[in-house]
């Protein structure tokens, strides 16, 4: 048996830290989107009891590290699976990133097996034993665009914002996610216009959406990178109607809903940045 799945990244449009809870986490506030940057997974059945990993970059972990493997993992464990998986990963989408490129990996081979296997599982409960893996995996097993709150598992889903075009450049940096949650100096956080989002959102208001962009992780990954902010600053400078980093960075995002701006935008990144990507909303 074999299946291929596709694994979306994910930007958010907003991102807000409310409080350090005592698990260690933090309680946060985000609207999350999925975009047409996306890695290609193959699953192939085993007869043999294992999990075998292979990934077309050689940085990214191939064994019990990955992901994916702890997906296939858990999901084998609670359903009491005797037979194996191989699992290639093309991956497409940037490491280290902000855009929850393994979480994403670990969702679609949570949705690939249920479906390959046919074991029946609700995506609610595909998400839940996703938790147990990373905070952006029940969002990524869902995809779509939502508020996320709790440690970003807790879903409400929203309508999807109107068609516009996302240009993501990926300076060579690598963030760790913990590092910049540990680095937020919570006291002084310029905290998004969440609600005034949602709105903006659900009335398909362009202008609504490209003028309420704020991440509070970006001062973190701005000050330890400022090349990163000059990123930002280039995006506005060549066009963009708005740009902001995503998750903990350190990819940033511009957004145009004009095709030859989003062109412009690309062309002039190219310029100085090896990795730029234009992709479309899934969301
Ligand atoms: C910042 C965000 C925004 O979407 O994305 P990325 O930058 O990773 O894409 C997420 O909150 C990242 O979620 P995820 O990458 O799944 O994090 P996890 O593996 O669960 O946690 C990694 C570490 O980040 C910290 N962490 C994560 C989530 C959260 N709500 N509070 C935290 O303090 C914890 O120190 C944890 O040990
Ligand atoms: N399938 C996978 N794809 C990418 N990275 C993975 C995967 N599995 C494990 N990792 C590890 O997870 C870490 C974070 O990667 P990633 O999910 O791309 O970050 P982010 O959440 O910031 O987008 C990296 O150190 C990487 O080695």
């Amino acid at each position: 048996m074999q299946k291929i799945v596709k694994a979306p990244a994910k930007i958010n449009l907003t991102l807000d830290v409310l409080k350090k809870r005592e698990d260690g986490y933090h309680e946060v506030e985000m609207i999350m989107t999925t975009i047409d940057l996306a890695d290609r997974i193959q699953l192939t059945t085993l007869e043999e009891n294992k999990i075998v990993i292979e990934v077309n970059k050689g940085f990214v972990p191939s064994n019990d590290k990955n992901l994916a493997y702890q997906a296939a993992k858990l999901l084998k464990d609670h359903m009491n699976i005797k037979k194996g998986v191989s699992i290639f990963i093309d991956k497409q989408i940037p490491v280290s990133a902000g855009l929850a490129g393994g979480s994403t990996d670990a969702a679609a081979v949570l949705r690939g097996l249920n479906d390959m296997w046919n074991l029946q599982l609700s995506i609610d409960q595909l998400a839940e034993i996703g938790l147990q893996i990373g905070s952006d995996v029940p969002f990524c097993v869902h995809g779509g665009t939502a508020i996320a709150t709790g440690r970003g598992e807790k879903l409400e889903f929203i309508p999807s914002p109107p068609p516009f075009w996302v240009v993501l450049v990926k300076p060579p940096k690598g963030v760790s996610t913990k590092d910049v949650y540990g680095r937020l100096n919570l006291n002084n956080l310029d905290h998004p216009d969440t609600d005034g989002m949602v709105q903006a959102i659900k009335n398909k208001d362009f202008h609504g959406i490209s003028s309420r962009l704020q991440n509070v992780m970006e001062d973190v990954t701005f000050n330890l990178y400022p090349e990163v902010s000059k990123v930002k600053e280039r995006m506005l400078q060549f066009g963009a109607d708005g740009a902001v980093m995503s998750g903990s960075g350190p990819t940033v995002f511009a957004i145009t809903q004009n095709e030859s701006r989003a062109d412009r935008l690309y062309n002039g990144l190219k310029g100085f940045m090896e990795q730029v990507y234009v992709v479309r909303l899934l969301g």
